[in-house]
């Protein structure tokens, strides 16, 4: 039988304090589909994406990834079937060296040995750290933008069917933003990536999710989406660099043409 690899449901959710988060979220992501999480600040991302591996209970409604519901029984199953790249790499990074904290998911799901290695060093080939290099660095003194990739290599060595990413662009610099794109794009996984970096989603999502305040209000094609800068507008976001470049000439900028 074929199933969805993730499956949600009437999902709403509500902290401590009162906060409400997420309202009644629905929706449902096939296999190797990447789809881009987008919305402002406190609309919900990190809510919804720390529900998919379990860190997040569903509090109303249901998750599905793979055949397993999200329940505190099936943890174990879902943290090895989603891998979850947190927003800051400094909530992911502990052990002393690069290489053990590559090393740490896998081991902890029974991977030793021969294949444990092998798997470390594919997963820093992958993300373009020279595991000679990096392998005995400590990971609190490596730059923002190798912590990051470190943290991506930790998640990819755990060969996960679903990778969920907050941010992943952040800290990076452009070259090493242009290598994470290309990376996901060739990763044959189901990918939910949540960000700020329109240009990144509209890169390499044909679907796009936009929240607002804890609730879906768009989910569907990102060239649509992306080109409907009034939508865009009324939930707080704005079109993407490469939308509107294309109509930055100085004939829109008269100040600027003046007197030339
Ligand atoms: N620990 C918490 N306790 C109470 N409220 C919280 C907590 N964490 C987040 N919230 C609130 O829940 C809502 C959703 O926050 P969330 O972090 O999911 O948004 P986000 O879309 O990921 O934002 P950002 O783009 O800033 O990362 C916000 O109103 C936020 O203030």
């Amino acid at each position: 039988m074929h199933h969805n690899p993730v499956l949600i449901e009437n999902l709403s959710h509500t902290y401590a304090d009162g906060t409400s988060s997420l309202n009644d979220i629905n929706l449902s992501i096939k296999a190797n589909e990447r789809v881009a999480l987008i919305g402002a600040n406190g609309s919900g991302k990190s809510t919804l994406q720390l529900h998919l591996n379990g860190i997040f209970l569903p509090q109303t409604g249901k998750i599905k990834i793979g055949q397993w519901l999200v329940n505190s029984q099936n943890l174990a199953l879902i943290r090895n079937f989603v891998g979850l790249v947190f927003q800051n790499p400094d909530d992911q990074l502990f052990m002393p060296t690069v290489w053990e904290d590559v090393a740490f998911g896998p081991m902890n799901g029974g991977v030793k040995g021969k294949e444990l290695e092998l798997r470390v060093l594919e997963a820093m080939e992958t993300v373009n750290l020279n595991p000679q290099v990096y392998g005995h660095r400590n990971p609190d003194n490596l730059s923002g933008g190798e912590k990051k990739r470190v943290a991506i290599a930790g998640v990819l060595a755990m060969q996960p069917q679903v990778l969920v990413l907050d941010e992943p662009s952040a800290q990076l610099d452009p070259r090493s933003r242009r290598q994470l794109i290309n990376l996901l794009q060739t990763l044959p996984l189901t990918q939910l990536i949540a960000t700020h970096d329109l240009d990144l989603a509209w890169d390499l999502c044909d679907r796009t999710i936009i929240l607002s305040q804890g609730k879906i209000v768009y989910d569907g094609d990102t060239d649509k989406v992306m080109s409907d800068a009034d939508f865009l507008a009324k939930h707080a976001l704005e079109p993407p660099l490469s939308y509107s470049r294309p109509y930055c000439n100085l004939g829109d900028f008269p100040q600027l043409t003046q007197g030339w």
